[in-house]
């Protein structure tokens, strides 16, 4: 439950974990514990082929890296131009060529340059996956706007285009029947993480259909940077239903089935039939579901949440990251977090993400308040809701019943002035909300005109989440924000921004609120505790971990996220508090060598130890062959 000594604990907790984990990493490599030592990446690599064979395979390719020994026991010798170079050298060799493509771009138009980026990288990515991650880690801050959004997004609108070598699974409405043996066609024998879409709302973008595999890379990109989930263990999947994009039906270079949609029993009997493949196959593995159109995406979580191990992320992560954010908003004001319950909150859009953030802001206010049945029913009079067509109220016709528990009364408008279907600008300017969040896919919804009414917020630092993706979609860019309001607010975006100059010395911060934050630790963690599902506990304990993350300095100054460069030591951090909270609700049943006794002896600093022994790290194995 939340209170003043449950966000103590947390931050304490945080702090002594970054102390220990100085000491762990000094510690790794000596003997700590025969049970968590074997640090993922150092045994020696097994391989079935040689020659040619290996240098195209993106797996086990190292290119020029290869030592001479290695050419020799390996038939390499002659394959490869004479001189052997360092990993380093390797990549000085890459950035060079990926440079001289910015000095190019500096005063050009944007969006080509980054497209050719992600060209740049995924060839990279096709023949030497090592190479890449290893870039991708250590420029994490610069290219997780071309593996992921807002590139991604014009990766997957043009995918038709650039689409050369294959990656990951197709399963379509033509397979039907053969996903149990089609399964058994992806050549890795392990697979941990699965990201799958079936392309109906990529981003803010709609249905892209089969052109949607961009979102499932991108998401598995992150996942193997951010979380060392092994390269060789991630599957991106696509499921082809159709698609209700004109364009794409029409298009006779369109790499999809041209049909529209299936619907109903249909579509979910292919569904169900391609988990029941993959968990056939690989019953260890999870599967995150992402960006499937609002209507599919509640029905299908509550589906399979209690069978398999799958969370849904633009549901489920993206409210542990928003929870983080409005914890972090309140802090930002000088208030302790457990003043949360307190705040008045206006959520532009009632899709798949922003019910999915206002159920757990619900929850957690009522837990902050006394967490009984009267908590839960008061925190629903903090919210008001405005989709396509306005303020949401009880008397709209035809109400979403997603959306019913956040319907104002027209008793509780009346005092307002406002009915239903109230403009955005209208609810802004009579509510004087403390935070104004957008998931609406409209981007510059927050006019100058909204952001005026913001201006009457009863807030000493209201708080603008502009989270909808990617860039172009953005309710508004911080400028127009910062421009209207001045320095005195919180702002954060789902995809990112330069920060602010204000003009007098101080920086309007532009934090990226975006369940990057959060997915891969939730995945990793699942994985490591081995729990058989992702429990509304795990979530909890994920976004907890995020918030506590941000020091009071930094909240004050206007940070309320942290930046992309410490990705990995976040997701560390949000995987141990999720494999702690698995053990501690009973769910943890092992990993590996980690049997779930083990789990259980382990204290905190050793989850944490744990969890960073596991992540894979880019690395060149030896190399040994092995006759089939
Ligand atoms: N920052 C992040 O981590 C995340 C961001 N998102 C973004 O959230 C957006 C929405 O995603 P979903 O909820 O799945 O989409 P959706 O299409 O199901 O929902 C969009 C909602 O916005 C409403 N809307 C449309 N026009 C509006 C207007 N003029 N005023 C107010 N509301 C309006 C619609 O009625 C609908 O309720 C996307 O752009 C997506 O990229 C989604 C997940 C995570
Ligand atoms: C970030 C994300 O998941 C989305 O925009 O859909
Ligand atoms: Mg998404």
């Amino acid at each position: 439950m939340w209170n003043a000594n449950s966000q103590l604990r947390l931050c304490s907790s945080i702090l002594r974990q970054r102390i220990k984990q100085q000491q762990q990493e000094f510690l790794i490599g000596t003997s700590i514990r025969r049970s968590f030592t074997t640090t993922e990446g150092s045994r020696p690599t097994i391989i079935h082929k040689r020659s040619i064979d290996i240098l195209h395979d993106p797996w086990f390719n190292k290119g020029t890296a290869f030592s001479m020994t290695e050419r020799d026991r390996l038939d390499l010798r002659g394959l490869l131009p004479p001189n052997v170079m360092s990993s380093q050298q390797q990549i000085e060799r890459f950035m060079a060529d990926l440079k001289r493509l910015e000095e190019q771009a500096r005063d050009g138009p944007n969006d080509p340059y980054a497209l050719a980026k992600w060209r740049i990288l995924n060839r990279l990515h096709d023949r030497n996956e090592t190479m890449y991650y290893k870039v991708l880690i250590d420029n994490i801050a610069e290219y997780a706007p071309i593996v992921y959004t807002p590139t991604v997004g014009l990766v997957c609108q043009n995918y038709s285009g650039l689409f050369r070598r294959p990656r990951g699974m197709y399963f379509s409405a033509q397979d039907r029947g053969e996903m149990m043996s089609m399964v058994y066609n992806w050549p890795a024998e392990q697979v941990d993480m699965i990201v799958v879409t079936d392309g109906s709302r990529i981003l803010g973008l709609g249905d892209l259909g089969v052109q949607g595999i961009g979102i499932s890379i991108g998401k598995l990109d992150l996942y193997v940077a951010a979380a060392g989930i092994n390269p060789q263990r991630v599957l991106p999947v696509m499921i082809d239903v159709g698609t209700n994009n004109e364009k794409l039906l029409k298009d006779p270079l369109y790499l999809g089935l041209q049909q529209n949609r299936l619907e109903g029993e249909e579509y979910i009997s292919i569904i169900d039939e391609f988990m029941e493949a993959v968990f056939t196959r690989w019953p260890h593995v999870i599967v995150q579901f992402e960006d499937f159109q609002t209507k599919w995406a509640f029905k299908l979580l509550q589906r399979y949440r209690n069978t398999y191990r799958m969370f849904n992320d633009d549901v489920q992560g993206t409210a542990g990251v928003a929870i983080a954010g409005l914890l972090g908003a309140v802090r930002a004001q000088g208030k302790p977090m457990t003043e949360f319950p307190k705040q008045k909150i206006v959520v532009a859009g009632a899709g798949s993400a922003g019910i999915g953030v206002l159920n757990a802001a619900r929850q957690t206010m009522s837990r902050m308040s006394g967490n009984n049945e009267a908590s839960f029913e008061s925190s629903r009079s903090q919210f008001w809701v405005v989709d396509a067509n306005g303020l949401i109220a009880e008397d709209r016709p035809n109400i979403d019943p997603d959306a019913l528990p956040f319907a104002r009364t027209v008793k509780e408008l009346g005092p307002l002035g406002l009915q239903s279907g109230s403009s955005l600008v209208d609810v802004v300017r009579q509510v004087k909300p403390d935070v104004l969040l957008g998931l609406s896919a409209v981007g510059g919804l927050f006019s100058t005109e909204v952001l005026e009414a913001l201006k009457g917020s009863t807030s000493s630092r209201p708080a603008i989440f502009a989270m909808s993706n990617p860039t172009k979609n953005a309710e508004c860019t911080p400028d127009e924000a910062f421009a209207v309001l001045g320095g005195d607010i919180i702002f954060a975006s789902g995809s990112p921004f330069k920060d602010v100059d204000l003009g007098d010395g101080r920086i309007g911060h532009c934090n990226q609120g975006n369940n990057m934050y959060l997915f891969p630790g939730i995945g990793l963690g699942t994985l490591l505790s081995g729990s058989r599902i992702v429990s509304d506990g795990m979530l909890q304990a994920a976004a907890e971990c995020l918030a506590a993350y941000i020091t009071e300095k930094e909240v004050l100054n206007g940070t309320i996220f942290p930046c992309v460069s410490s990705i990995r030591d976040i997701t560390k951090q949000v995987a141990a508090a999720v494999v702690k909270e698995a053990i501690e609700e009973d769910l943890a049943e092992g990993y590996r060598d980690m049997d779930a006794r083990e789990l259980q002896k382990l204290s905190q600093e050793e989850i944490l130890t744990y969890v960073q022994n596991n992540m894979w790290s880019p690395q060149y194995p030896t190399m040994v062959y092995k006759k089939d």
